[in-house]
């Protein structure tokens, strides 16, 4: 799912240093985007499959640090391109990991797999479509991509998720989705909504998952308006717990994207599950090429501005919109309903437009975390690691259970 700028999680992958001597000027100079130096190591007869002590070869550095001259050379000179370092990551591993799409295309039309990343997924688990009988569905929702059914499999009530013929029927789109689907199979975490598998239809794309049957965080604010601060605080820690899970995975984080109220749910035990994370990247990718996504826009809401000025991004994109979503929490919805979600966006990148944090609402601690969290500088802002740490310390100073029951969104922390 990651695709865009080098995640830290990644970097002891490349050599710390790499001897610029000998055989080895070969992958210095790879590593380097030094063309002529390259040439020149090739034409004195270096191999172009030479190793280092982890067997990551010029072919790797290059696709690594984006040197699309020098892959496109090294192919052309004979170097394996799937030749394997000792993580079992191939140059197309690192080019995806670490976001060079073109190098990624010319890797792969020379024959390039990814045996630790998307190609060694397992395919989504297919649930026979008589097992769930579609007629006898209840709508419960719409999205950007299709409806929402409440269904019932094995007795057990679920959520069907039916993606429109619209998209479903482009072939190249539909396998995106199943990829995405696939590793969302492989997530377990109390915070993340479970992905039980795809429905065997011959001309639909559905898939299934739990059922929450409070809603999403934007229905509850609808409902109920301002949370209280333990609430609120009880609340970002559910969504940071999930955030931090997909973050923290392996081999690479996953990044939501379109982290909103309306991809939080509540299950019946009042806990928040995160869903739908990685979806939204079909949707961008599909509008470059022309394929528009209806329904979109409320995403611009809590969208960091690095993305709308379509920079490169990483993890902390999602810390940002955590932010307007803890935000709107105390507020009990949105600071600027009337106001266009593109124009929120724009002002937000280009003016560094924030929400207001009144002192009557917001406690300092808080003011300060949102502050950090939505900071323009995406280097600046904290973890999921880091933001959990310091809400749990918040709640840490909440007074006991007997004196709960009275205390008001003002509780004083310090
Ligand atoms: N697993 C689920 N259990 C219960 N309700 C759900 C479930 N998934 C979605 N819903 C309901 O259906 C609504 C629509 O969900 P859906 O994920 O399709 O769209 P969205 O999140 O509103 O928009 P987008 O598709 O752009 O992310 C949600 O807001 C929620 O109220």
């Amino acid at each position: 799912m990651e695709d865009c700028k080098p995640q830290s999680s990644l970097s002891s992958k490349k050599p710390k240093k790499i001897n610029s001597e000998g055989p080895y000027r070969l992958l210095y100079c790879s590593s380097k985007g030094d063309k002529a130096g390259v040439m020149q190591e090739l034409e004195k007869g270096v191999e172009p499959n030479l190793g280092d002590y982890d067997k990551r070869t010029a072919l790797h550095l290059a696709s690594c640090e984006g040197c699309t001259e020098i892959v496109v050379l090294l192919l052309q000179k004979g170097a394996d391109v799937n030749c394997k370092d000792r993580w079992g990551r191939t140059p197309l591993s690192d080019a995806r990991s670490f976001g060079h799409g073109a190098i990624c295309k010319i890797l792969e039309a020379k024959g390039g797999i990814d045996p630790v990343g998307l190609d060694s997924q397992l395919p989504c688990y297919e649930i026979d479509h008589n097992e769930v009988n579609m007629d006898e569905a209840t709508l419960i929702g719409e999205g950007s991509y299709g409806e929402i059914y409440l269904v019932k499999w094995r007795g057990t009530e679920i959520a069907a998720k039916t993606i429109r013929s619209s998209i479903a029927s482009k072939p190249t789109v539909k396998t995106l989705f199943l990829k995405e689907l696939a590793l969302w199979q492989q997530l377990r975490h109390p915070n993340i909504v479970q992905f039980l598998g795809v429905l065997k239809h011959p001309d639909r794309l559905i898939f299934l998952t739990e059922f929450l049957c409070n809603g999403s965080l934007h229905d509850i604010l609808k409902r109920k308006g301002r949370l209280d601060l333990q609430t609120v605080v009880h609340y970002a820690l559910d969504i940071a717990r999930g955030m931090n899970y997909l973050h923290r995975h392996k081999p690479r984080p996953i990044i939501h994207r379109d982290l909103t109220p309306r991809n939080v749910l509540q299950d019946e035990a009042g806990r928040l599950k995160v869903t739908d994370f990685g979806l939204s990247k079909i949707a961008q990718q599909n509008d470059l090429s022309g394929y528009k996504m209806t329904g979109r826009t409320g995403s611009y809401r809590y969208m960091a501005p690095e993305v709308y000025r379509r920079e490169s991004y990483g993890k902390s994109i999602d810390i940002f919109s955590f932010a307007l979503i803890v935000h709107e929490m105390f507020l009990g919805g949105p600071s600027n309903l009337a106001e266009d979600p593109e124009q929120i966006a724009d002002k937000r990148a280009y003016e560094d437009s924030r929400p207001p944090l009144y002192s009557y609402l917001y406690p300092e601690r808080i003011r300060k975390l949102l502050k950090e969290c939505w900071h323009p500088n995406p280097d600046c802002r904290p973890t999921f690691e880091e933001i959990i740490l310091e809400l749990e310390s918040i709640q840490d100073n909440f007074p006991d259970k007997k004196r709960l029951g009275t205390c008001s969104g003002r509780c004083v922390i310090s």
